[in-house]
């Protein structure tokens, strides 16, 4: 089991941190963006798609983070609002940012690109001023995106808001989240997420995206030497995922899970980590085992790579519940 400790008399269950911008999902499948005449709007940003899923999923989210000062913007806003996300610390930028926009492609099922237009945006400019102790205080988890740490003043945003929750003890959970166009470097890239995971009590991510953290490392680790290297810091629980193969849990107490994946009519691969984010998340606040929020994540995900967004996509817990009664498991391979 984990030892995790939500401060149950708090009013937010999950605050998350970091990019709020636009997917453009390309409405012309089976070819490659040159090809695409049309895209579908939809709010996107890997931490913006985990808080939409944790409230369809019930719990009661807040967001901290900055928008461009435009329709884009105000859309970002009362969407999360019609989600009953709490958007009180979402900051307006003034400086004439933009919103980050992810122009995705899907030239077939498994082969799926994102083009993001990163220069300017508005949510890499939240800064500390942006960031109330109060606010956080008020919450049982904090959820941040790695990709929130690759360029201030939003690095400096993430790592006060890393001190206030671990003053107040609410319980930090790291989706490494990397985004290779957002940097300038590995090794400065790998410096941030170090010095954020090594505050973190869950850390989510992929094979790849820890071997990017852990590069300074002597050589490539283990799951098991990954998890274990960070149990010696603050972790309780190390996810790591493996795409289509399905995803491993460690524990602290040594002990370890494993999770297949579900059969699904693959439209297209991308909000797979989010929706298994976001599910896995609300697993871990229902008190389940890992295995069970495990196979909660890997349905959420199942579920929304079968479906064009990512973040409308995001299921409620009937619709999890109803999958997984019809779906047929494929154990992990
Ligand atoms: N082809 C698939 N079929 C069924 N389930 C899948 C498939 N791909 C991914 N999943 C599920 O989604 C989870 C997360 O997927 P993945 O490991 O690709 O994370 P990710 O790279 O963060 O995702 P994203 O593509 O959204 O960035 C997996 O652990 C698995 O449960
Ligand atoms: O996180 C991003 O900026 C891209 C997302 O908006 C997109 O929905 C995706 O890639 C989800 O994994």
């Amino acid at each position: 089991m984990y030892n995790l400790e939500f401060k149950e008399d708090r009013p937010l269950d999950l605050i998350g941190v970091g990019r709020l911008c636009i997917d453009l999902n390309a409405d012309q499948f089976n070819r490659p963006m040159e090809e695409t005449k049309s895209f579908t709007k939809y709010v996107g940003g890997s931490p913006a798609n985990i808080t939409i899923g944790a409230a369809r999923l019930g719990l009661k989210p807040g967001f901290i983070g900055k928008v461009s000062d435009d329709q884009m913007g105000r859309f970002i806003v009362d969407y999360l609002k019609g989600d009953n996300i709490d958007t009180t610390n979402i900051a307006v930028d003034h400086t004439r940012a933009v919103t980050g926009l992810a122009f995705t492609e899907i030239k077939s099922p498994e082969d799926c690109s994102i083009l993001m237009y990163r220069d300017n945006v508005a949510d890499l400019k939240l800064s500390t001023d942006d960031v109330s102790e109060d606010y956080i205080k008020n919450a049982k988890a904090l959820h941040i995106s790695g990709t929130a740490l690759a360029a201030s003043p939003s690095r400096e945003a993430v790592f006060l808001a890393l001190e206030y929750a671990r003053k107040h003890e609410v319980v930090v959970i790291f989706d490494i989240d990397y985004r290779p166009y957002t940097w300038n470097n590995d090794k400065e890239t790998a410096t941030y997420y170090n010095l954020a995971a090594e505050k973190c009590d869950v850390i989510i991510g992929t094979r790849d995206e820890f071997d990017m953290m852990e590069q300074f490392e002597k050589e490539k680790k283990t799951d098991e030497e990954t998890a274990s290297k960070w149990f010696s810091h603050n972790a309780e629980i190390v996810v790591i995922k493996h795409g289509s193969k399905g995803s491993f849990a460690y524990t602290k107490d040594g002990n370890s899970h494993t999770s297949g994946t579900f059969k699904t009519k693959v439209l297209k691969t991308f909000g797979a980590g989010d929706s298994y984010a976001s599910a896995f998340i609300y697993g871990l606040f229902q008190h389940w085992d890992l295995s069970k929020a495990m196979e909660y994540g890997s349905a959420s995900a199942a579920i929304v790579i079968s479906r064009h967004s990512c973040s409308d996509a995001m299921p409620t817990t009937k619709e999890i519940d109803d999958f997984k009664a019809k779906a047929e498991r494929q154990e992990i391979s």
